[in-house]
């Protein structure tokens, strides 16, 4: 038998005594999880018994307390056994069909002998609970087998930096307890199954990378030094990939203080969750918390306004260039997004500590009982010292007083006169019970009679004042509107809180389209984080304090603005960001060459820059047509994954384009794809395609309220298919005409860089320049 043979034989054999151990536990797990289930029904069926429930007096009711909360702790404690023993079987019974995926020997300085590590999704002790059969991934060792090829090594651990030699490193494929194939690697983690892994069909979901990442996606794993982690990356590179491994990483290395609820990932839109739903729990973790930006701020936002999706905005961006008014709003939406906006905002909010804060009247049944120039008044007798925030809350207690004072008053007039009538009996009756209580008869009818109307009257308009209280505790009195609307309503009024900087030259006409949609009550998407802002400026920002860690994926469609936002409301957080600023799409991207203005967010000392060039989704022939849509693009690294030459196909009409495009479809069917989407410019493009489409294809048609993601031929608009990939990809009007000014440049890169295995483009009339610029032989030209 070859050295080969047995080695394979040595590893087989291993294999199946580590599945044979698993096995045992499983067993054994599942036995003790049926038990604790059993006295979890028990203690919950039996509650009531085991408490002693007496009222009687105080002493008695604090026992009942006491044992109710003994007895839920009880409980409390049991399902959390379970829970820990019911995550740890999933693990267990993820390890059983494949219990590991590498294999590192390593000699540390000093040591004979080289150890055996193998690494899978969580680590499994032998019975004697001595030696690791099989070593957590995440462990501080397994970091080796990410960063080294054999030679010298070293890893960092807690306690110092080890170093040593490796003397091999071997993949494995198992599946279902059997192993397939075995290699030994040299310098990156085996070419040879990340090819195998990436020339796989997409079926809808992100898959976890753990057995391929490479070095340079194990720093962003890894690296906790510094608050803020910004990962510029070609698309494909692996930037969400490494994201969701970064948060396992984290929940492991900071297990027993670091929940999953304390992490939050801000993610491009609906369907980006559900394409990455199953990532972190196929790694035996709970998923953090997601939710998307715009999802975010129209909760705080409440239901005021009508705020407009920030999907509408772009849309308008690229769909409405010759309506009137929208070089003024292309231009607000640049400076609104910028810090130069945001330092206007905080000079602004400086001078309403002297004067300009904006009220409203207290008003009740139609008459204004304090007025906003009252209540501006009392606002600016305060010390002047006062944080704005503090005095209205000093003004609120005030003018809760204040509406003591005038509910007294208001007892005599008349409507409590027919609100009285309107009481019921049992109204009456507590009164009376009241008026008994405290003694206040007098035994003469008349005065018995004036205080029990007395007293009516005052709880009626008591009632009738609660909502007018809790308006005044919501602080409702504060104008926040109009504060914002203040900023716009003399264009030359912002001059005056600005340095040196300028405004845009449409300044007036920015003013006048903002006071318009304000009155309308609805916030274009623009102004909707600057009035939170504002906002939150002035009553005190609500921040997310329990937050530990904060992702940001796609953080190149963020502005300067929404970033120093952000920054405030997780004050202790530490910020993952990654992007790619060629994919930046929102019109209120600046069109900078990296992340300066972000970088500068917590200064230089706390901020680490890792930049991905390599390129992992598409295969190589797509990665050199899409990279010579970009500046610098020559420095994207593809994969070496082959596969077909683009195609660019010209349509003679509109009827052979349709026939084209279903005619491939079905093609990208028979070989196999599983994921095959029609991306389009616009929603409005989308749904004209799939119209004419659906005559002939089964398909689906994306938009923003789509919530999954799945298999299947999609139908979708390039901004949201942000994030995600497909099989084959087609794009179904790639002409001048849809893709002709530059700001259309990075929507369509994004569009074309969706494409895993095979990508279509087709047009009518002209082709789009960003094609015609290339090479001829980056694609394969289909005339119609
Ligand atoms: N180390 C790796 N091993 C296996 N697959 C990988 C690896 N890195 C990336 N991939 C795969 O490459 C594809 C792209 O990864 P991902 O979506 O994380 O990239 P991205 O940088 O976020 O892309 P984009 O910015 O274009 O949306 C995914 O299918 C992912 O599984």
């Amino acid at each position: 038998m070859s050295l080969e043979d047995q080695d394979r034989r040595a590893e087989q054999e291993r294999v199946e005594r580590v599945v044979g151990e698993i096995a045992r536990r499983v067993s054994y797990l599942q036995q003790h999880v049926s038990d604790i289930q059993a006295d979890i029904v028990q203690i919950r069926r039996n509650f009531w018994d085991d408490v002693t429930v007496n009222f009687d007096d105080d002493i008695e009711a604090a026992e009942t307390y006491a044992s109710i909360k003994q007895q839920a702790e009880v409980l409390s404690e049991r399902e959390r056994v379970h829970r820990h023993a019911h995550n740890q079987l999933k693990t267990l019974k993820r390890l059983q069909k494949s219990p590991y995926f590498g294999r590192i020997d390593f000699r540390a300085e000093g040591e004979g002998e080289a150890e055996q590590i193998y690494l899978g999704i969580g680590s499994f002790l032998d019975e004697k609970e001595e030696e690791f059969l099989v070593y957590d991934w995440r462990a501080p060792v397994s970091s080796l087998y990410y960063d080294y090829s054999p030679g010298p090594a070293a890893y960092e651990t807690p306690s110092g930096t080890i170093q040593g030699t490796m003397e091999l490193k071997r993949q494995f494929i198992i599946r279902d307890g059997e192993l397939l194939s075995l290699f030994d690697t040299g310098v990156t983690i085996g070419d040879e199954l990340l090819q195998q892994v990436l020339g796989k069909q997409a079926d809808g979901q992100m898959k976890s990378i753990v057995a391929t990442i490479q070095k340079e996606q194990n720093r962003i794993i890894r690296d906790v030094r510094k608050r803020l982690l910004i990962v510029q990356g070609a698309a494909g590179s692996g930037k969400t990939s490494a994201a969701l491994q970064r948060v396992a990483y984290l929940l492991y290395r900071y297990r027993g203080t670091l929940q999953s609820e304390q992490i939050v990932l801000f993610s491009p839109n609906p369907m980006f969750n559900s394409y990455i739903s199953t990532v972190l729990p196929e790694l035996g973790e709970e998923n953090m918390q997601q939710t998307t930006y715009q999802e975010y701020v129209q909760h705080r936002l409440g239901d005021r306004f009508q705020v407009e999706d920030r999907f509408a905005q772009m849309e308008y961006i690229y769909t409405a260039a010759k309506e009137p008014g929208y070089e003024a709003r292309a231009a607000g939406i640049r400076y609104k997004a910028s810090t130069a906006w945001l330092r206007v905002i905080d000079a602004y909010l400086e001078s309403l500590r002297e004067h300009g804060m904006c009220f409203r009247d207290l008003k009740f049944r139609g008459r204004t009982l304090i007025s906003a120039q009252a209540i501006a008044q009392r606002f600016y007798e305060m010390d002047a010292s006062l944080r704005i925030p503090n005095r209205i809350r000093l003004l609120a207690e005030w003018l809760l007083g204040e509406l003591k004072q005038l509910a007294k008053k208001e007892i005599s007039r008349p409507w409590v006169d027919e609100a009285i009538e309107l009481l019921d009996r049992d109204d009456y009756q507590r009164v009376y019970q009241q008026l008994r209580s405290k003694k206040q008869f007098t035994g003469e009818t008349f005065n018995d009679f004036d205080r029990e109307r007395e007293m009516l009257a005052l709880r009626v308009v008591q009632e009738h004042f609660a909502p007018l209280r809790k308006r005044v505790k919501r602080h409702a009195f504060v104008d926040h509107t109009a504060l914002y609307r203040q900023l716009f309503e003399d264009p030359e009024r912002v001059r005056g809180y600005m340095g040196s900087e300028e405004l845009p030259a449409e300044w007036a006409e920015i003013c006048r389209q903002t006071l318009e949609s304000l009155s309308r009550m609805e916030l274009r998407w623009e102004d909707a984080t600057p009035f939170l802002y504002l906002r939150e400026r002035v009553e005190g920002f609500q921040t997310h304090t329990a937050i530990r860690h904060v992702f940001i994926d796609e953080a190149q469609d963020y502005s300067p603005f929404q970033f120093a936002f952000l920054k405030r409301l997780f004050p202790h957080a530490r910020l993952t960001v990654l992007g790619d600023l060629n994919q930046a799409i929102y019109a209120h991207a600046t069109g900078g060459d990296d992340f300066a203005e972000l970088a500068a967010l917590y200064g230089e000392e706390e901020t680490e820059k890792i930049i991905l060039t390599r390129s992992y989704r598409s295969t190589r022939p797509i990665v050199l047509f899409t990279s010579g849509m970009i500046p610098g693009g020559d420095e994207i690294e593809p994969f070496n994954r082959d596969g077909k030459k683009p195609t660019v196909t010209r349509a003679r009409d509109r009827a052979d384009l349709i026939a084209r495009i279903s005619e491939r479809i079905g093609e990208l069917q028979s070989e196999g794809h599983r994921t095959i989407a029609v991306i389009c410019k616009t929603a409005e493009e989308s749904r004209e395609a799939y119209e004419a489409l659906r005559q002939t294809v089964a398909l689906r048609l994306i938009d923003t309220e789509t919530v999954s993601f799945e298999e299947g031929v999609h139908v979708i608009p390039a901004y949201l298919a942000k994030g995600v990939e497909f099989d084959g990809v087609i794009l179904y009007d790639a002409s001048r005409e849809q893709y002709g000014r530059e700001q259309e440049r990075k929507l369509f890169y994004t569009a074309c860089t969706r494409a895993m295995h095979e990508l279509h483009l087709y047009y009518r009339g002209e082709m789009t320049p960003f094609v015609a610029a290339l090479q001829a032989e980056l694609y394969e030209d289909v005339q119609g």
